[in-house]
């Protein structure tokens, strides 16, 4: 018997045109193996009550076509269910395909879709709000909620939104739970990683793994403005694990407190809860089709970007080393000039 599939295409994701691609489904889908439907969403979370409808009805597999937020839909539409979610890949930064290592082409995804190698993976709830690739408050969350509001979608508005706000930013202190131990942190943000990255190979969490039963926690602290280009050039080559701003461990639950409410987002989607966030794994909780060629390597930095990486931090503690000098400097100067104005009145 056919394997049923349904293909669902956000028209609105991403920066490119999802015309072409019923063309694309019908020319290379193996059709001995499958029997297709195609649907578009009409509003945002359309794609979540479809997936679940098309599950409940028994069908193989759904097939999110958008970025990570239609992804989001899909899968939490059919997580616990025999249901597998298939991904072709059309958003602004598609980061679950991108960790999933996935390739960017409609017809190669379609070729993977044929291969039907279906893993058990993990995925998150933050609150009540399931997330498949990162979770998160602080610099991130703000700047998903601007995004979103944004009007315009592509990686280049979100390149222009963290551009715009990231100065204005202004770090918070949150009182983090996990395992029995509470710590407080000043943090730029704190991510919850069920994945390796946000979307356009900017890794948050290179080492975090869908299969372990555990999220990657990431705490950025608050840094200056000459340490932001190297954090960036981290994220970009795999590194960021190794920096000094960074404080990461693994858990299956954790809670954050802070002390007001505001935005957090799950998988870039903005929403605003209270002070208290509960995020935790649900291991094995959604069947994904895998890419059977995707080499896990091309997750680990080269030798050129931990090179350059380690050469990154040993500026940057030089550069720490002679900024505190300077302040213990300038205030020797002015102990001394306060000792001889004591002793010497009216020399100025
Ligand atoms: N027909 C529709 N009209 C308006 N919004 C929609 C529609 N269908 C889905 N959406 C919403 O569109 C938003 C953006 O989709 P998606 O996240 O897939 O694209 P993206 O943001 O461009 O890519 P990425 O998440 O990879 O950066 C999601 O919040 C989704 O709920």
């Amino acid at each position: 018997m056919k394997k049923r599939i349904l293909f669902i295409i956000n028209p609105i994701s991403g920066a490119a045109s999802k015309a072409r691609i019923p063309e694309a489904i019908e020319a290379y889908l193996d059709h001995d193996q499958y029997e297709y439907r195609i649907v578009e969403t009409k509003y945002a979370g359309h794609a979540a009550t479809i997936a679940r409808d098309a599950s409940v009805e028994g069908v193989d597999v759904v097939v999110a076509i958008g970025g990570d937020g239609t992804v989001n839909e899909v899968a939490r539409g059919i997580v616990h269910s025999n249901t597998a979610l298939g991904i072709i890949p059309c958003g602004s930064g598609n980061g679950l395909a991108r960790h999933l290592l996935l390739p960017l082409n409609v017809r190669k995804c379609i070729e993977i879709i044929n291969r039907y190698e279906v893993h058990d993976l993990d995925y998150g709830i933050i609150n009540e709000y399931p997330f498949f690739c990162t979770c998160g408050v602080g610099f991130d969350a703000f700047v998903s909620q601007k995004f979103a509001e944004a009007g315009k979608r592509g990686p280049i508005t979100y390149l222009q939104k963290i551009l715009e706000e990231g100065t204005k930013y202004k770090p918070e202190t949150y009182e983090v739970d996990a395992d029995g131990i509470s710590t407080n942190y000043k943090a730029f943000l704190i991510s919850c990683a069920n994945a390796s990255q946000y979307g356009n190979n900017a890794y948050i969490a290179p080492q975090a793994s869908m299969s372990d039963g555990l999220m990657d926690i990431v705490i950025m602290e608050p840094f200056d403005i000459l340490e932001a280009p190297q954090i960036a050039i981290d994220m970009f080559s795999k590194t960021l694990d190794m920096s000094s701003k960074i404080k990461s461990f693994r858990t299956r639950y954790l809670h954050i407190h802070r002390s007001h409410p505001g935005v957090i987002h799950y998988d870039g989607e903005p929403v605003m809860t209270g002070e208290d966030i509960d995020v935790r794994i649900e291991e094995n909780g959604i069947k994904i089709i895998v890419n059977p060629d995707g080499d896990k390597r091309q997750r680990q930095p080269n030798m050129l970007q931990t090179t350059t990486c380690e050469l990154f931090n040993d500026l940057s503690a030089i550069r720490h080393d002679v900024f505190s000098q300077t302040r213990r400097g300038v205030r020797l100067v002015k102990l001394i000039q306060r000792m001889i104005e004591r002793n010497l009145p009216g020399l100025n």
